[in-house]
């Protein structure tokens, strides 16, 4: 597998236990629920559905529960096509079309609040827009800008506003009891504008007794401008290309996505790039010349996984799409030059001896064209591994199934829950758990007679960080 990570939205495409062992096999190594969609009872179903093949398969799949944040979302109508010029009514009450048989139902009553005569209205992805001609207390009178279908669901965004919706939204709040109910690895905070927010989400998620991985999705003006302090107080963020695009111009977008990659990537954080990333593959078995080089160019700017919505959600060929991605990930890969890594390395500042020591693993792995194998209880010693972007072979046991989760969306690692290897020797849990993982991958042929293998562990409670060097006979 390549060492940028492929994670995959659940939809109806892949509602099926079948196509996610294959999306497994071809790759994926963690999967998305978008919340916004279906309730517990579908959520559920998935959790499922992912938990049997990744046990099956004896693989740690990270589950990722994505909130709907203060977002505004059109209700549930019969979809229906509308061309350009013509005039639509939205509207929170089903029966105020006012005569007019084309209407959007969207509930919430900010977005009647927000909306002025003459702003843009983009619905879904940005597919259709509107210009409003008229505004009541619960309705809307707009123009329609482009031909299109207006499917129910979709999300609905003022150009240029943010709609002051409470966070955490009331579907958020179930997300977060589900995510306990269900031991989730990570929620991910959608429309996150500030540190305060994240700091919610704790408060609330820490009422419900498991605290998962914390990943926000940077993808309004306010989340971008607050980023910094963002980034410091969770695990990892999202690119949310999505709604970016819907909240700058398009063409600012290569650069916010630059600077966010940088920004996350300084504080060791983990980094996903989110949505469009082979979008031409929802409707065809090939993806688009744009696409490839898409993907191809996010591997050189060394983000740790990629994140796929419609394609895997929707779209005809969840599985062919990841067998592509890893195939374009791969190329991308062994093409990478040396000045890349060097001069993305000379960006990053070690913090203490526990990193400078990593630091120092790392160059010495590569140096004797060496694989690592290692041991972590805390997370910690594999998190810097991968922050200095090994481009040597990475194996980390870890001492439960949620830090293998967890450990598994990161560039370059290839993690073991080794639980059940260290139960009856916790107290030598890193010298067992290094042993036994090397005796598996020898035993599955992933290590071979010559291979270098650079053995490591550091134990917390002595300071103590070991490398010992291993020839395998
Ligand atoms: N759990 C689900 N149930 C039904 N449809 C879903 C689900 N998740 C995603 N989808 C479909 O896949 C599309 C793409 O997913 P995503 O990008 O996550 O959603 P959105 O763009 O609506 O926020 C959604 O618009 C929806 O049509
Ligand atoms: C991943 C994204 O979020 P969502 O699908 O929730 O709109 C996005 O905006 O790119």
């Amino acid at each position: 597998m390549g060492k940028v990570k492929i994670i995959a939205t659940l939809g109806p495409s892949s509602r099926d236990y079948n196509v996610i062992r294959k999306m497994i096999k071809e790759g994926v190594a963690g999967f998305r629920i978008n919340c916004a969609h279906g309730d517990e009872n579908t959520w559920i179903e998935y959790v499922k559905l992912v938990r049997d093949a990744s046990s099956d398969l004896g693989k740690a799949i990270p589950l990722i529960l994505d909130t709907p944040g203060p977002q505004v979302r059109s209700g549930d109508f019969q979809e229906f096509t509308v061309k350009q010029g013509d005039n639509v009514v939205i509207s929170s009450n089903p029966g105020n079309d006012g005569g007019e048989k084309k209407i959007i139902i969207v509930p919430a009553k900010e977005f009647y609040t927000a909306a002025s005569t003459g702003d843009i209205i983009l619905y879904g992805d940005g597919e259709i827009s509107f210009r409003v001609v008229n505004t009541g207390e619960d309705f809307v009178e707009v123009v329609v800008l482009n031909d299109g279908v207006v499917k129910p669901r979709k999300k609905v965004v003022i150009e240029g506003k943010e709609y002051p919706v409470a966070f955490p939204s009331e579907v958020d709040r179930r997300v977060f009891k589900f995510a306990g109910d269900v031991k989730a690895t990570f929620v991910a905070l959608s429309y996150v504008r500030s540190l305060k927010d994240v700091e919610l989400a704790k408060d609330v998620l820490s009422r419900h007794g498991w605290m998962p991985g914390l990943i926000a999705k940077i993808e309004t003006r306010s989340g971008f401008i607050n980023m910094g302090e963002i980034i410091e107080v969770v695990d990892g963020v999202i690119v949310a290309r999505g709604d970016l695009g819907l909240h700058f111009p398009l063409e600012k977008l290569p650069l916010i996505q630059k600077e966010i990659v940088r920004e996350a990537i300084k504080h060791g954080k983990t980094v996903i790039i989110a949505t469009e990333i082979l979008e031409s593959m929802v409707n065809n078995p090939r993806p688009s010349r744009s696409d490839v080089v898409d993907l191809y160019n996010s591997v050189g700017d060394l983000v740790d996984a990629v994140l796929f919505t419609n394609e895997t959600a929707i779209g005809k060929y969840p599985v062919e799409v990841v067998r592509w991605t890893r195939r374009i990930i791969e190329a991308a890969e062994s093409e990478l030059s040396r000045a890349l890594i060097s001069e993305y390395r000379g960006a990053i500042k070690a913090m203490n001896l526990l990193d400078k020591y990593v630091q120092g693993l790392v160059l010495l792995a590569e140096s004797l064209g060496g694989t690592i194998v290692g041991y972590s209880k805390t997370g910690r010693m594999p998190t810097l591994v991968s922050k200095y972007r090994p481009q040597i072979k990475v194996y980390i046991g870890v001492s439960n199934r949620f830090l293998a989760e967890k450990l598994s969306i990161k560039y370059g690692l290839e993690i073991t829950d080794m639980s059940q290897a260290i139960q009856d020797n916790l107290e030598k849990e890193y010298e067992v758990g290094v042993e036994k993982l090397v005796e598996t991958l020898v035993k599955q042929n992933y290590l071979r007679p010559g291979d270098i293998v650079v053995e490591t562990y550091a134990k917390p409670q002595t300071s103590i960080h070991e490398i010992r060097i291993r020839q395998i006979i």
